[in-house]
Formats: C-alpha cells, sequence, structure tokens
C-alpha cells in the first residue's frame, strides 16, 4: 500500500493513481467515507434482518407506514432537457474502446458500468474513471487492432451506475477499514467531473444498482446532497435512474422515486438482478422455485406485472420508466441464428414500448438501430410519461409474487451449469461481461444461473428426464463440464478450476451465498 502525506486514506499502487487519487479526490473521498459509511454497514445489516423474517415465513408487501407518499399527489424534480428522450440507452463496461463505441453507437444515452457489467479489479476501477474522465472532456482516443478510435460530434448522454452497496474497494482503506466501491465509483466520478459538466450545461448523472428498500435511496439522496454542497452544485445536478431489480424494492417505488424526488430521473426494470433476486430472497420456500432461466421471460405474468408497475409508479410522478437489456447479441457466422436474435430483441422492445417504458436498454451497438426503430414507431413523442399508459392498473402483492409456470430440464442444469463457470472463469480474469453461447452474460445473468442450481439442489427439485438434482450429482457436473472446457480453451485451465471450485462451493454449501462476486472479489487482484 501507498499513502500519500495528505490523506489518510492508503490505496495500492497504479500508474493512473496520480492523475485519479489526487489530494483532493481522497480528502472528498475521505469526507464520503466518514459521513456515509457507517450508515451503509447498517443498511447492510438491514437487509440481514430483513432475510431473518422472510426465510420465517413472512411475504413482502405494500408498506402501511408509507401508504401517505403512495396516496399523495407529487412529483419528482422536472426533468433535465437532456434525459427527457431516453429511448435507446446502450450500456457496456468502463473500458475504454468500449466507452468510445458506446458514445458513438448512436443510442440517447450511454451507461458506463462499474456493477454488473465490471470484473472491479483495482486496474479496471481506476482505469474506467481514467476513461470517463477523458470522455467528458471530450480528450478520449485509442488505436488499436490498425483502428483508430475517437468521439464523433453527436454522442450519447453519459450516465455512470457505481457498484451496489454490497461491495466494497479492499484496494483503498481508510483507518483500517476498506472503502465502500459504492462511494469510491460515485465520489471520484463526481468529484473530477462535477465543474466540466456544469460547465457544459448538463449534470452528473447516474444509475444507482440493486437497492432493496426506500431507506437505502434516502442514503443515497444524503450522499447526492452532502456532494452538491460539498463541490459548489446547485439542488438536482445529480439526477439519479434507479434501477428497479430486487423483489423487495418493487414494494417501494413510490417511495425510491419520493426519497430522491429533488434528485431523480426515474426507474428502470433491471430484469436479471430482478429474477435473481426473487430466487436469493425466497430461498426458504418451496412454493418460489423457477424453472429453466431461459423461461423466465418478460412475457411471463410476473415479469410482466413488474414492469407495468413501474410504469405505472413512474408516469404518475412524471418519471421516467426505463425498459430493461434482452441478453441477445448479434451472431457471427450464422445467419439464421443472428436473424433470430434480431427477432427476439425486437419482439423485447416492442412488447416494452407497446406497454408504455419510455425508452430501453440494448448490450450491443449492433442493436441500436433496432430498438430505435422500434420506439420512433410506438413511441412518437420523447418519452410516454403522459400517455396515460397503465394508468388503471391495479398490481397486487401476489402478482408480484407468484412464479411463473415451466419446467426444469437436463438441458436447463447442464446450461447453468457451463455459463457459470465460463462466466467466473472471465470475472477472475478481469471481464465483467461476455459472450457465452450468443448471449451476453454479466454479473446480474451469471447470478441467476447459479442460484437456480442451489435453489434446486436445495429443494430437491428433479429434471423433467427424472434425474434428482443433488449437491452430489452437481459436484460431478460441474467437474466434467469444466474438464471439457479446460480441453476446448486452452490456456484458461487454471481460472476454469478456480472458478468450478468457487461454483461447487456455491451451490452444494447449506447457505445461500448472497452474491457471488464476495467470494469472487477474494480472488481478483
Ligand atoms: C444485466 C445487466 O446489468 S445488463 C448491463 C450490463 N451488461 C452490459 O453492459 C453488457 C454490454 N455488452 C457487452 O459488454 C458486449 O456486447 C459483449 C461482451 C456481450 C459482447 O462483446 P464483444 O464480444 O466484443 O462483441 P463483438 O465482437 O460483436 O463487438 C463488435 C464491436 O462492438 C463493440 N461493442 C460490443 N458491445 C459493446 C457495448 N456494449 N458498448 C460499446 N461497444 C460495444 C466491440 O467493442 C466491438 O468493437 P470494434 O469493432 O471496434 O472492435
Ligand atoms: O442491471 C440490470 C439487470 O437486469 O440486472
Ligand atoms: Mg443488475
Amino acid at each position: 500500500m501507498t499513502q500519500t502525506t495528505l490523506t489518510r486514506i492508503q490505496y495500492q499502487p497504479h500508474p493512473d493513481a496520480g492523475r485519479v487519487l489526487t489530494a483532493g479526490a481522497l480528502a472528498f473521498l475521505d469526507e464520503l467515507h466518514t459521513r456515509f459509511d457507517a450508515r451503509r454497514r447498517e443498511l447492510l445489516k438491514a437487509r440481514q434482518e430483513r432475510q431473518q423474517q422472510l426465510d420465517a415465513g413472512e411475504l413482502p408487501d405494500f408498506l402501511p407506514d408509507t401508504a401517505h407518499i403512495r396516496a399523495a399527489d407529487w412529483k419528482i424534480a422536472p426533468l433535465p432537457a437532456d434525459l427527457l428522450d431516453r429511448r435507446v440507452e446502450i450500456t457496456g463496461p468502463v473500458d475504454r474502446k468500449m466507452v468510445i463505441n458506446a458514445l458513438n453507437s448512436g443510442a440517447r444515452v450511454f451507461m458506463a458500468d462499474f456493477e454488473d457489467a465490471n470484473s472491479p479489479t483495482w486496474a479496471n476501477c481506476i482505469e474506467g474513471q481514467v476513461n470517463l474522465m477523458d470522455a467528458v472532456r471530450r480528450t478520449i482516443a485509442l488505436e488499436q487492432g490498425g483502428k483508430s478510435y475517437r468521439l464523433n460530434d453527436t454522442t450519447a448522454t453519459l450516465l455512470v451506475r457505481p457498484r451496489g452497496l454490497h461491495l466494497e474497494e479492499k484496494h483503498a482503506t481508510l483507518g483500517g477499514e476498506v472503502l465502500s466501491g459504492s462511494l469510491f465509483d460515485f465520489g471520484l466520478y463526481a468529484y473530477h467531473n462535477a465543474q466540466e459538466r456544469t460547465t457544459q450545461g448538463t449534470g452528473l448523472y447516474f444509475y444507482i444498482p440493486k437497492l432493496e428498500s426506500h431507506l437505502e435511496a434516502r442514503w443515497w439522496n444524503d450522499v447526492f446532497t452532502f456532494t452538491e454542497e460539498t463541490l459548489g452544485l446547485t439542488r438536482g445536478t445529480i439526477r439519479a435512474t434507479v434501477l428497479i431489480e430486487t423483489i423487495l424494492a418493487a414494494f417501494e417505488m413510490d417511495e425510491i422515486l419520493y426519497e430522491l424526488r429533488e434528485h431523480s430521473a426515474g426507474l428502470n426494470c433491471g430484469r436479471w438482478d430482478y429474477i435473481f433476486s426473487f430466487i436469493k430472497k425466497f430461498r426458504s420456500r418451496h412454493d418460489k422455485i423457477l424453472p429453466d432461466r431461459a423461461v423466465v421471460t418478460m412475457a411471463t405474468p410476473m415479469m410482466q406485472n413488474y414492469s407495468k408497475l413501474a410504469i405505472q409508479t413512474c408516469h404518475r410522478r412524471g418519471a421516467p420508466a426505463i425498459g430493461g437489456m434482452s441478453a441477445f447479441i448479434p451472431v457471427k457466422n450464422d445467419e439464421a441464428a443472428n436473424e433470430r436474435a434480431f427477432a427476439q430483441v425486437q419482439a423485447d422492445k416492442e412488447r416494452e414500448a407497446t406497454n408504455g417504458h419510455d425508452g430501453t436498454w440494448v448490450a450491443h451497438p449492433g442493436m441500436v438501430a433496432l430498438a430505435t426503430e422500434v420506439f420512433d414507431r410506438l413511441m412518437p413523442g420523447p418519452n410516454q410519461i403522459d400517455s396515460g399508459k397503465q394508468a388503471d392498473l391495479k398490481i397486487t402483492a401476489a402478482d408480484l409474487l407468484t412464479p411463473p409456470e415451466g419446467h426444469i430440464t437436463e438441458g436447463g442444469v447442464n446450461t447453468n451449469v457451463d455459463v457459470s463457470i465460463q462466466y467466473i472463469a472471465a470475472w477472475l480474469e478481469g471481464r465483467g461481461a461476455v459472450p457465452i453461447h450468443n448471449l451476453m452474460e454479466d454479473a446480474a445473468t451469471a447470478e441467476i444461473s447459479r442460484a437456480q442450481l442451489w435453489q434446486w439442489a436445495h429443494h430437491e427439485q428433479r429434471t423433467d428426464e427424472g434425474t434428482p438434482i443433488t449437491p452430489e450429482g452437481l459436484t460431478r457436473l460441474i467437474d466434467a463440464h469444466a474438464a471439457r472446457l479446460k480441453a476446448e480453451q486452452p490456456g484458461r485451465e487454471d481460472r476454469i478450476s478456480e472458478a468450478a471450485t468457487l461454483l461447487k462451493r456455491l451451490v452444494t454449501q447449506e447457505q445461500f451465498e448472497d452474491f457471488l462476486t464476495l467470494p469472487g472479489y477474494q480472488h481478483l487482484a
């Protein structure tokens, strides 16, 4: 660890530390940590307490204590001009080439991701900040593979997703305590880019991941207010879109918007973490077992109800409701498979636009034109906030809590094992989003795969073909897939072994691990 004389924060060396971890930035991180980290830890403790209640048989419902907030008429602060039309948003990790390509992709928004799409190596986190600083200043450039990468004249509006509250930045400590990953990513981006963004006539825009309650939203709101006061920014310079991607947050959408009303830029349906959260929160329940991952789609009633409730809630509050990510990406060298991928994305985007979403996510620049065509056709205005769509909808707790029907198959089990090993190995290598079997896989999608294996074994499920799913059977299957993958992917043997060992632990242990990235992080350089 290195220590400067000007700060109490100690950090691992990195060639770009001089640019990112400046005395001023470290002092700001110190203030954020000192003021907000104890509360973050309390919020994480509250998650554990809530889990105990769920394990004891309680089911979530809309909160009686906040009924007055749901009943009252209020709206979030007016949206800034550059967040009025968000019809297509591309997401991607904070890698330099991806940042340039995403900003140039033709999408309205680019969400630069320190979360699901990022493996939080020290290098990725520090270099990601450099890339964003250069992007904001429009100096970002790259020569790679014989190509020159520069920004176009017109680029997407930049939103940044810091890590979730559960993740820590072990490479930076204060008084022996590791810093919060959320505060580290948020604080550095805000500190380095606030003045530049204000001068450019725009704001500091964020996506906030994996919230489980409106009290967590209140924490973020306090962080934003403190940041605006400390950096001399007008109230509302910071705007955040919250991902509704946990089953508990689905019951507190109004309250989350209310807490953040001066800083809100709406909600987004993070479908993949939402499915993962459903499995995780109901780990102890035999009546909440999900079928094969491939059949838990946005077309199922449970997922439709969640998406429509987000639309209804947001529009009543003058907020955009952004849709989610179809995992299909363009397929190279297989025209028929490529056509199927585009058809899947088209159907998904048509469903979202018809329901009333104000925009959507795509994983790949190749999908931007398709999603834009769908929203141009089905959403003539800049958004659908005043469309009245879903205004009369009545969603009950049961509508959100009834799992989709479907089968657990040998194919589903094998795909989950294969994808989990491949993804964890890539994540340990420093890649947080990868194509596997022509689908985008990231931390959220991989969490579903490994969580399903635990759920099915723990609740003694059988496949449709009659095979009992047991810890011993899964161990054998993981070994077999790992052996095959090592033969197919020479050079990655050690990582595949490491990933298989971690996966075996995750799916066979008695306790459900809350995030695979927590034990994973102990392996990360
Ligand atoms: C559940 C959730 O949280 S969803 C949000 C988080 N997940 C993500 O953001 C995933 C985003 N997508 C990706 O990371 C990528 O598309 C992947 C990993 C799935 C596939 O990437 P690749 O294998 O590089 O795709 P491919 O080879 O087709 O890429 C072609 C070009 O598009 C670029 N590209 C692909 N995806 C993106 C993206 N999301 N943003 C910017 N550029 C991209 C590649 O860099 C490449 O550029 P080049 O031609 O200049 O070399
Ligand atoms: O972050 C998005 C998700 O689907 O998870
Ligand atoms: Mg997510």
